[in-house]
């Protein structure tokens, strides 16, 4: 049976949308591979490719099994709670981390979990130091909340974490009878850069999210990997939060069509353009936040007085969607579009060299109110009315 797919234009890719990589649109291929999934029903283990999803995922982690959750708050939420017995306990994470800052308070209402966020002595990642010095130990005072998770991302705001770096803390971790946690949104992009195999990776955490939906560029989901009993447990509380997803070989299938496809090459090349965007940056003297080891060009907006709204709007003048001074790189974005950003970004520079603007509290990664757009896709503020 062949199906003739009329995707509409609009919705083919998101070339020009650097607001995110979960912007990244479902191609034909994995729609057509939808349409020849298995039919199953999950919540009883009897899809065949939502398991094949989950054991390939796993092994490629060198970890014993795999869930397959909606997304990666999910798969994040309920991978800290399973590793969490008695409270009193905390969970110790950089002060960026997603779990912490974009997951909604899920640690404290699902995990009755206290959090110590940390900001890494070196500005980009946490070392063994940094976490020695501010985890609660379980000495028996009864003040503190022992940490019993040590929650790191891979990459961190698209820095990739150095694996002798995460070998120490893992060492540590064991002696002191702590878990490791990795939110693994963007693991696939560490993998790629830095050339270590993921079951390295694996082998240094209790559990990763590894997320399909994010540069992977699958319209759903993430993958939790961890032992038997820990995945036996997480199912367990995948159910309870509403978590069991009934036929779900359709979306498993898409996502299978990515990791059986050279995703190496498709994020390398979203870093590449990345790496060129921060050597723009770099010539032009407009600061960074952080490295751009990956596909995340953080634009440090305070420190240039830049105004979050005004690079919106010059980036749709150039037809180039943000939503803040992060610059997210995908696989279906296109060279032509680094070009339109690299100008609504110096426009928007030299615009505040004249109008200098402070930014008043925390910088947001998600602004809603500038990226909204009606049902034919035009933005709804008046946007296109700016004099900026
Ligand atoms: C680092 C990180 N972790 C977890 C998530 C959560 O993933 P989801 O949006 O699928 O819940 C995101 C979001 O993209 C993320 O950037
Ligand atoms: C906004 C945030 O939740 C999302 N994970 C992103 O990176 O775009």
């Amino acid at each position: 049976m062949s199906i003739a797919l009329e995707l509409p234009e609009e919705y083919r890719t998101a070339s020009n949308d650097l607001r995110s990589d979960t912007f990244t649109t479902p191609t034909e291929a994995m729609i057509k591979a939808a349409l020849n999934a298995s039919i199953g029903d999950a919540v009883y283990g009897e899809d065949v490719d939502t398991a094949r999803l989950e054991q390939t995922v796993a092994k490629l982690a060198g970890k014993e099994a795999g869930l397959f959750c909606v997304s990666g708050t999910l798969s994040n939420q309920i991978a800290l709670r399973t590793h969490l017995y008695q409270p009193p306990f905390s969970i110790l994470c950089d002060y960026r981390a997603h779990v912490y800052t974009h997951e909604a308070a899920g640690l404290a209402i699902l995990s009755q979990a206290m959090v110590v966020p940390v900001i890494p002595s070196n500005g980009n990642y946490m070392t063994l130091e940094d976490i020695k010095s501010h985890y609660v130990p379980d000495d028996g005072d009864i003040h503190g909340a022992p940490t019993k998770v040590l929650s790191l991302e891979n990459t961190l705001h698209g820095i990739v974490y150095p694996l002798e770096e995460l070998v120490r803390i893992k060492a540590w971790c064991m002696e002191n009878g702590m878990k490791l946690h990795c939110d693994g949104a963007r693991i696939w992009n560490a993998v790629a850069e830095s050339n270590v195999p993921l079951k390295q990776f694996g082998e240094l955490f209790d559990s990763i999210s590894i997320c399909l939906s994010k540069s992977m560029g699958a319209p759903i989901g993430s993958i939790l990997v961890g032992n038997t009993k820990f995945i036996k447990k997480a199912n367990h509380l995948r159910k309870q939060q509403g978590g069991g997803i009934r036929q779900s070989g359709m979306i498993a299938r898409m996502a299978l069509c990515n990791v059986d496809d050279d995703w190496k090459s498709k994020l390398l090349f979203s870093h590449s353009l990345a790496h060129k965007l921060a050597d723009f940056c770099k010539e032009h003297g407009i600061p960074l936040e952080s490295p751009a080891d990956t596909n995340f060009v953080f634009i440090d907006l305070r420190a240039a007085k830049m105004n979050p709204d005004v690079l919106v709007k010059k980036g749709l003048k150039y037809n180039v969607r943000l939503m803040g001074g992060r610059v997210s790189f995908h696989y279906q974005v296109t060279e032509d579009t680094l070009e339109r950003v690299k100008k609504a970004i110096l426009e928007s520079f030299e615009y505040a060299k004249e109008h200098p603007f402070d930014q008043n509290g925390p910088t947001q990664i998600y602004r809603s109110e500038s990226t909204e757009v009606d049902i034919e896709g035009n933005a709804i503020h008046d946007i296109k009315g700016y004099k900026y």
